[in-house]
């Protein structure tokens, strides 16, 4: 625990977050700036998949209806559909990045991929223009291979190495890493391969998560020596490693009844709460100096992009204040219960539900 009580953060950005599509969008996109955030790199795992610049553009114009206040950087989905001609129009257009989901191992990966090889030609194009490719690191389940999802991410490490030889100029992001193997595989890339970090896999390991479905999301955490290692990195101030929510919101019922051959919904969601969580969650094991690079600096400089949104400069210096909350007041700065569309149609429920959380946003 650090003695600070106040920390300002300069401009803090998500670089892994789901926004999802119609009322659970409604519902979840204002969450971005209440959570603290100015900067959203948005997820394509839509239904259907974003695989044009077309759709991407169409999604970025509905979530700046739902608050233009947030700068979104839009991605698209690696499939088929996607060509190196399309790499060229999605950069002109400002796409930037492509996410990679292996076939099957999360929610909406069903159209995921089976082999990098064939994607060779896109991944040139995009070290061409300078467009990102976001990893989901695991490779699928397989039995007679002995390849589970305690092993899904370490396994896909090869693929990580043999991506980064064949593109060594291509900026690559192994995205929410769960394991020492990963941190360390990282670690040995040179500094076109970023990483992030979420903040529920600094919080949680095997034990959390099974038999509690709230807590269980794709990668799931791993055990007590690797989430050691995810916030050794972050000590460290290795500018590589930044985050990336991975904030997941699924309706409350996909998530506590689990009554679908493949189980609950994997996913966790942190973006209403998500700076607080963050700063919480780096005191609590010594890094509280090392929120902003983690929060702001170290993606900001991966992806290149540097200005905050224009309601913040707005606000001055730009910097998001927090303050820490003295013990007496922790019940009354609980994480909500659920959070409930405006028709109630949709709810969600939060990453610690119920619980205090020991820093509070005074200013952003
Ligand atoms: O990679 C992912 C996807 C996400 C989602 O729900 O979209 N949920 C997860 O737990 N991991």
């Amino acid at each position: 625990m650090s003695s600070l009580t106040e920390i300002s953060v300069s401009s803090p950005a998500d670089f892994h977050v789901h926004l999802r599509q119609g009322p659970m969008s409604s519902l979840v996109t204002p969450h971005v700036r209440e959570g603290g955030f100015s900067l959203a790199y948005v997820m394509p795992n839509l239904k259907p998949p974003i695989t044009t610049t077309e759709q991407a553009l169409a999604y970025k114009h509905d979530l700046e209806k739902i608050d233009p206040s947030v700068h979104y950087l839009m991605t698209l989905y690696l499939s088929p559909e996607l060509t190196p001609d399309e790499i060229r129009k999605a950069k002109r257009a400002g796409i930037v990045g492509v996410k990679s989901y292996p076939r099957g191992v999360t929610t909406n990966s069903d159209g995921g991929i089976e082999s990098y090889e064939v994607y060779y030609p896109v991944f040139e194009a995009m070290q061409e223009v300078d467009m990102v490719l976001n990893l989901h690191g695991e490779v699928p389940s397989d039995a007679s291979a002995n390849v589970h999802i305690l092993n899904a991410e370490p396994t896909f490490l090869p693929h990580l190495f043999a991506l980064h030889a064949a593109f060594p100029r291509l900026r690559i992001v192994l995205e929410h890493a769960t394991t020492r193997a990963a941190i360390e595989a990282v670690k040995s890339c040179g500094n076109t391969v970023g990483c992030t970090i979420t903040p529920h896999h600094l919080a949680l390991t095997v034990d959390d998560w099974a038999g509690q479905a709230l807590n269980f999301c794709k990668p799931v955490a791993k055990y007590p020596d690797d989430r050691q290692a995810l916030r050794q990195v972050i000590k460290e101030g290795h500018p590589r490693f930044f985050l990336g929510s991975d904030s997941a919101p699924h309706p409350s019922h996909a998530k506590t009844t689990c009554a679908t051959d493949h189980g609950c919904a994997a996913g966790i969601y942190t973006s209403p709460i998500l700076l607080p969580l963050v700063t919480d969650l780096l005191d609590s094991f010594g890094a509280l100096d090392k929120v902003d690079g983690f929060v702001s600096r170290f993606g900001r400089e991966f992806y290149k992009v540097e200005e905050v949104a224009p309601a913040l400069r707005d606000g001055g210096d730009g910097g998001v204040v927090l303050r820490q909350v003295p013990p007496e007041r922790l019940q009354d700065n609980r994480v909500p219960e659920r959070y409930v569309s405006a028709n109630g149609q949709e709810d969600v429920i939060p990453f610690w539900a119920g619980r205090g959380i020991r820093w509070e946003i005074v200013k952003q």
